[in-house]
């Protein structure tokens, strides 16, 4: 018997390899469910209430059209009379004409309401991980974030619109069905209904089974599109490795889940069905068995029999459909789940409500940025990344940022951006603590030229434009020429500036923090990779963005260096002789840049043409 129960158990519950590559999103009550999603559906409730009255009226029209059957029975055909049969004719058309128009209004304000409710919720969904913390994103493999953002909501819809629909649906069907039944014969209508819960009872023991494979195929989905994306975004490395069958045994492995996931799910089905079958034939024998009396005792007539058993099987449809629906509940919860998890998800920067504009009514922000005694550590890293490092740098001032690798160089330009927020310490932009400043205002002033340059698809005008889409077309041009991208202007990037080289890309960057105009500016390594070639037109660029501006620069390129007015070196947290504070002007520090000296000779884009930024230019540079 138990042998028996193994084998039940292993063909309908889909076995985890133990290769996660998303893990399970924890479960939620379906309550719970309701009570997150049902607000995303109250706007639309006047077309929810409306879509509930066509779907009462359905099974309404259909139980008046079986009632006329049983007059076609016992007003015509037994007394074989063809004049009652006009009007009945007449009432078959106008029923079905009206039925078929509010049909089609239900299925069109479902679809209405649905499409509408799945809009928002994605949108809401797609807002809330915009607005996470990098770090956060940084942990989350991209492909599950986006099954999550498209097929995870859509069972949520499944879950809060159509469930509900359906239920409503099922559930007037059984009113009017079984009120005609007993209007019909109330004793054999009784006597038939006593099978009913023997439907809930099988469907209940079955519900357990088919929400954990649900649970199953929706976190292999996630896994799916996390392979598949990140082996295609990294498609020049796994051909150049020859890492291909390894990349399509990993693709082959999650897609199996997913199909075992869903063959368990249909042999579920498949014990269902029969099951739900039989107990429908046993109501159905017992009402044929107890007709037979009904007729000799003229309790009923054949016709009144014949339409017993039509509404009988009209019933039994939607009870089945009632305990099929929970399964079908507790399916789309699965994908509700990962949502759910993904929303809970907080951002760990967070703009407080009082939080100040910057640059503050009436003022100009002048671009002294400073990091102050911070200590940062990574969320589940073991050691800081930065621990008490100081640095200040003066409005208009460039300072080059060096240190060896891994010393937080990167960690520090990221917290001059609030990406995070210091354990201790504090970071300030004119004096004021970035946590108490908005945003979308800090940063307006702080740009960033990220180690990766970021570009979207679209033209080279339209990634220079990207942080100030009001910018004047004379304008972009302006920079781009400055910059010497002028002739790339019109030319696609491609998918990740794939169809530029590595210093146009980089050109781009710049000129797109140009276009910004931000008072600061934080480039991080804007040389690397770069030929001789490529490099010097980079730094040709350069030369264009410094000028009266606050920048920051890591790099180890001598030629970028030399273009700052300061070289500061990080060193890295727990090197005792080695402080952890930058020093400003460190001896150690390579090729320091006499200031002034080398500051760009170009023409810098005109400080006042920024309504809010008002800079020292570059001949003045501030102590
Ligand atoms: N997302 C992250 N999660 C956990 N630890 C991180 C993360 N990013 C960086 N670190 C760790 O923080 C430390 C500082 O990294 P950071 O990238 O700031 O160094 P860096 O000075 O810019 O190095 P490099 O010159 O090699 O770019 C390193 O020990 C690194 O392993």
């Amino acid at each position: 018997m138990n042998r028996l129960r193994e084998r039940l158990r292993r063909l309908l519950v889909p076995v985890a390899d133990g290769q996660d590559v998303v893990p399970a999103a924890p479960p939620v009550p379906v309550r719970e469910i309701f009570r997150r999603f049902w607000p995303d559906a109250r706007p639309y409730r006047p077309a929810i209430a409306a879509g509930a009255v066509f779907l009462v009226l359905v099974p309404a029209i259909e139980a008046v059209e079986i009632w006329l059957f049983k007059l076609v029975v016992d007003d015509v055909l037994v007394p074989r009379d063809v004049g009652a049969l006009l009007p009945l004719a007449a009432a078959y058309v106008g029923l079905t004409l009206l039925s078929g128009l509010i049909r089609f209004g239900d299925d069109y304000l479902a679809t209405w309401v649905g499409e509408r409710f799945l809009l928002n919720l994605r949108a809401r969904l797609f807002a809330h991980v915009q607005g996470l913390s990098l770090d956060v994103l940084d942990r989350r493999r991209l492909g599950d974030l986006l099954s999550r953002l498209t097929s995870d909501v859509q069972a949520i819809e499944r879950f809060v619109l159509t469930g509900v629909g359906d239920g409503i649906s099922a559930l007037a069907r059984i009113v009017f069905f079984s009120g005609a039944l007993l209007l019909l014969s109330w004793r054999l209508a009784l006597v038939s209904i006593v099978v009913v819960p023997l439907f809930w009872l099988t469907a209940r023991r079955f519900s357990r089974l088919i929400k954990h494979a649900s649970r199953e195929k929706r976190r292999r989905s996630g896994s799916l599109t996390a392979v598949a994306e990140e082996s295609l975004a990294n498609a020049a490395l796994v051909q150049s490795m020859g890492r291909e069958r390894h990349e399509l045994a990993r693709f082959r492995r999650e897609n199996a889940a997913i199909m075992e996931a869903e063959l368990a799910s249909t042999r579920i089905r498949a014990l269902f069905s029969p099951l739900v079958d039989l107990i429908e034939l046993l109501g159905a024998m017992i009402v044929v068995g107890l007709g037979v009396w009904a007729l000799s005792s003229g309790e009923l007539t054949i016709g009144g029999l014949l339409v017993f058993l039509a509404y009988l099987s009209q019933m039994y449809g939607p009870v089945r459909e009632l305990s099929g629906l929970v399964n079908s509940l507790y399916a789309a919860s699965a994908g509700a789940e990962r949502v759910i998890e993904l929303l809970d998800e907080r951002p760990a920067v967070v703009e407080r409500p009082d939080a100040r504009p910057l640059p503050a009514a009436g003022a100009t922000v002048r671009g002294r940025v400073e990091l102050r005694d911070v200590v940062y550590r990574y969320p589940g890293a073991s050691r800081a990344a930065l621990d008490g490092c100081s640095l200040a740098v003066e409005p208009g001032e460039c300072v080059a940022l060096v240190g060896p690798s891994g010393a937080g160089k990167t960690t520090a330009t990221r917290l001059l951006l609030r990406f995070a927020d210091p354990d201790a310490g504090s970071v300030l932009i004119d004096g004021e603590d970035l946590r108490e400043l908005r945003l979308r205002d800090l940063r307006a002033q702080v740009g960033l030229l990220a180690q990766e340059t970021l570009l979207f698809e679209g033209t080279v005008r339209d990634n220079v434009a990207y942080g100030r889409p009001e910018a004047s077309a004379a304008e972009v041009e302006r920079v781009a020429a400055a910059v010497g991208i002028a002739d790339l202007l019109d030319a696609r990037v491609g998918q990740r500036g794939r169809a530029l080289s590595g210093g146009q890309r980089q050109r781009v960057a710049i000129a797109r923090a140009i276009v910004r105009d931000s008072a600061v500016v934080v480039l991080d390594e804007p040389t690397t990779g770069l030929d001789a070639e490529a490099r010097e037109a980079v730094l040709g660029a350069l030369d264009a963005l410094l000028p009266g501006r606050t920048t920051i620069v890591v790099s180890h390129d001598p030629a970028v260096v030399a273009r700052a007015d300061r070289v500061v070196e990080l060193r890295a947290p727990g090197d005792d002789d080695r402080d952890a504070r930058g020093a400003d002007d460190d001896g150690a520090a390579p090729a320091a840049a006499a200031p002034d000296a080398a500051r760009p000779a170009a023409g810098p884009p005109d400080p006042g043409a920024s309504p809010t930024a008002a800079r020292p230019t570059a001949a003045e540079p501030v102590a």
